[in-house]
C-alpha cells in the first residue's frame, strides 16, 4: 500500500494540492489561482474548466515536487468550496453553464418569493439552513430555467447536478462515480440532515429533479479511483468533505463545544454540537460537521461572505496594496483618532443578518482618511463580523467560544487582524502551526478510510500551536468601537 496521501483543496480563489506523509507532515504543495467572473452586480461565476484544469495541474505538480511515484499514493481526499453549483451533461461530462459560486445572489428574488409562500420554516426544519441564495437549490433551478433545453434534458435524465466535490469526482473517475458526501449535501437545501437523505418534498418545491442528484456517502469512504490518465496509474479516492467542515476536522474540533473560525474569501465559524443538530433561534445554520461509519456529528455555523475578500478588494479593486500581507503595516500606521468602518456587504450580508440586497458601505470618512485607515477598516470588519457570529452563537449555545477560538485560512496569516479579533471578542485566539487545516482534514479522513491513520481521538494530539493572541484592549474602547460597528451595520441593512 502507498505511504502518502494527497489532499485536493478546491477553494474559491485557488486550488491547492498537498502531499502528506502518514504522520500528516506536508511533503509538497502546489497552488493555482484562477479567474473570478462577475457578470452582473452580486453575480459570481467560475469557469468549470478552470476548476478542473487547476485540479489536474496541482495534483500532478504536488506529486512531482514530492518526488513520489503515483504507486506510493494510498489515497486522495477532496475538499471544496461548498454550495457552488454545477450542472453537467452525463454523456459528455461538459457543464451546461458556468459554476454559480456560493457568493452569487442572482436567486435573491426567487428566495423572497419562496419565503413569501411560507416555505422557509419547512426548509429550515429539514435542512438546518435558511432560504437564501447562498445555498445550491435555487442556483440549480436557475441554471435549469435559463439554459435553453435544460429542463427537458434534466427530465430525460441526461443532466447531473453536483457541488464542486461531485464534479471533480466525476471528472477524476472518468465519469464512473456520481457521488457527494453528507457535509456537501447538507449545504444544498435539498438534504434532510436529520434523516440523512435527499428530501423529495424539497426537491419538488425547489424544482430540482431527484434524478440529477449524486449519491451521498460518509466523509471517509470508497469514492472510486482517479483514472490512470490523472497521475499515471489509478489512485483511490477515499474522502470528500466541504472545506469548512474539513478545517474543523483539521483543527481537531471533535468534542462538542469546540469551535474554529476559518478566514479565507469569507469567514466560517463552526461549533461542534455533537450528535444533536441545534436548531438556531438566531439565524445561524445547523449543518453536518462530519459523518463517519454512518453516524453524523453536527455543527452550528455562522457564515460571513466577505473576510479575506475585503483585503483582495483593497489589492485588486482599489489597487492600494500590492500584496495582501501589506494590509498589516498599513493598518498599524492608521490614525487611532479616526473611526472608519467598512461594512463589506459586497454580495449582501450573511449570518446573522441574511440581507441579500445590502451592499458595501464606508462610514466616518474625512479629508484626512488615507489608505491606512481603509486597510485597518477592512481588517477590523472581519473581527466585528466574527463577534456578530459569536454573540448569536452564544444565544443558541451559551458556552460557545467560552475558552478559545481556533483560527485558520489565508487571512489568519494577518497578525494585525488576529490581534484585533482577540481584542474585539475579548477572548484568546489560537493559530495552529499548520494553517492548511482544510487540506489536513481531508488528508486525515482519506488516511482514516485507507486504514493508515488512527480514530479521531488520537488525531487530536497532532494539533500544534503557532501563536496565541491575548485580548489587549480597554473595555471602554472595545465597547465604543463595537457600538460604532453596530451603528454602521444598522445603516447598511436593506431588510427591516
Ligand atoms: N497576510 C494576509 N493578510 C490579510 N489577508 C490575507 C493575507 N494572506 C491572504 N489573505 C487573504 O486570504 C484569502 C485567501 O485565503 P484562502 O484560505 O486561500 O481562501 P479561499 O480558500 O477562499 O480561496 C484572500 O482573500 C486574501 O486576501
Ligand atoms: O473557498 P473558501 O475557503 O472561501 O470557502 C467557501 C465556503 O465553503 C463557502 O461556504
Amino acid at each position: 500500500m502507498g505511504s502518502c496521501i494527497i489532499a485536493l483543496d478546491q477553494g474559491t480563489t485557488s486550488t491547492r494540492a498537498l502531499v502528506f506523509d502518514t504522520h500528516l507532515a506536508v511533503l509538497a504543495i502546489a497552488q493555482r489561482e484562477f479567474p473570478q467572473h462577475y457578470p452582473a452586480s452580486g453575480w459570481v461565476e467560475h469557469d468549470p474548466e478552470d476548476i478542473w484544469q487547476s485540479a489536474l495541474a496541482t495534483l500532478r505538480e504536488a506529486l512531482k515536487v514530492a518526488d513520489i511515484p503515483a504507486a506510493d499514493v494510498a489515497a486522495i481526499g477532496i475538499t471544496n468550496q461548498r454550495e457552488t453549483t454545477l450542472v453537467w451533461d452525463r454523456a459528455t461530462g461538459r457543464p451546461i453553464h458556468n459554476a454559480i459560486i456560493w457568493q452569487d445572489r442572482r436567486t435573491a428574488d426567487l428566495c423572497t418569493r419562496l419565503r413569501e409562500a411560507g416555505v422557509e420554516a419547512k426548509a429550515t426544519e429539514k435542512t438546518g439552513l435558511l432560504l437564501d441564495p447562498y445555498f445550491s437549490a435555487t442556483k440549480c433551478a436557475w441554471i435549469l430555467d435559463h439554459v435553453p433545453g435544460a429542463r427537458a434534458s434534466a427530465a430525460a435524465g441526461q443532466l447531473a447536478f453536483g457541488t464542486v466535490d461531485s464534479f471533480l469526482l466525476w471528472r477524476l473517475s472518468g465519469g464512473a462515480v456520481h457521488a457527494t458526501d453528507a457535509t456537501n449535501a447538507s449545504r444544498t437545501l435539498l438534504y434532510n440532515i436529520h434523516a440523512g437523505e435527499w428530501d423529495e418534498e424539497l426537491c419538488r418545491i425547489f424544482d430540482v429533479p431527484m434524478t440529477m442528484l449524486p449519491q451521498v456517502r460518509d466523509n471517509a469512504a470508497e469514492f472510486g479511483h482517479a483514472t490512470a490518465d490523472v497521475l499515471g496509474q489509478p489512485v483511490p479516492i477515499r474522502s470528500m468533505i466541504g472545506d469548512q467542515q474539513a478545517a474543523m476536522v483539521g483543527q481537531a474540533c471533535f468534542v462538542p463545544g469546540m469551535m474554529k473560525s476559518t478566514y479565507g474569501t469569507g469567514c466560517f465559524a463552526l461549533l461542534n454540537t455533537g450528535r444533536k443538530a441545534v436548531q438556531s433561534q438566531n439565524r445561524l445554520l445547523a449543518t453536518v460537521a462530519y459523518q463517519l461509519a454512518g453516524q453524523r456529528t453536527y455543527a452550528l455555523e455562522g457564515s460571513i461572505f466577505v473576510a479575506g475578500a475585503a483585503v483582495q478588494w483593497l489589492r485588486d479593486g482599489l489597487g492600494i496594496l500590492h500584496a495582501a500581507a501589506e494590509a498589516d503595516s498599513l493598518a498599524a500606521a492608521a490614525d487611532p483618532a479616526q473611526d472608519v468602518y467598512l461594512v463589506p456587504a459586497f454580495v449582501g450580508l450573511g449570518a446573522p443578518y441574511w440581507d441579500a440586497d445590502a451592499r458595501g458601505t464606508l462610514f466616518g470618512l474625512t479629508r484626512a482618511t488615507s489608505k491606512r485607515e481603509l486597510a485597518r477598516a477592512a481588517l477590523e470588519s472581519v473581527g466585528y463580523q466574527t463577534r456578530d457570529l459569536i454573540e448569536a452563537m452564544r444565544r443558541d449555545w451559551p458556552e460557545a467560544g467560552a475558552t478559545v477560538l481556533r483560527v485558520d485560512g489565508g487571512m489568519s496569516a494577518s497578525d494585525w487582524a488576529m490581534q484585533f479579533l482577540a481584542d474585539i471578542l475579548d477572548m484568546p485566539v489560537e493559530r495552529p502551526r499548520l494553517m492548511e487545516t482544510t487540506a489536513l482534514g481531508a488528508a486525515y479522513l482519506a488516511g482514516l478510510a485507507a486504514g493508515l491513520l488512527p480514530r479521531p481521538d488520537e488525531m487530536t494530539q497532532t494539533w500544534a500551536l503557532d501563536r496565541r493572541f491575548e485580548p489587549n484592549l480597554l473595555p471602554e474602547r472595545r465597547e465604543a468601537k463595537w457600538q460604532g460597528w453596530r451603528d454602521a451595520v444598522a445603516r447598511t441593512l436593506q431588510r427591516g
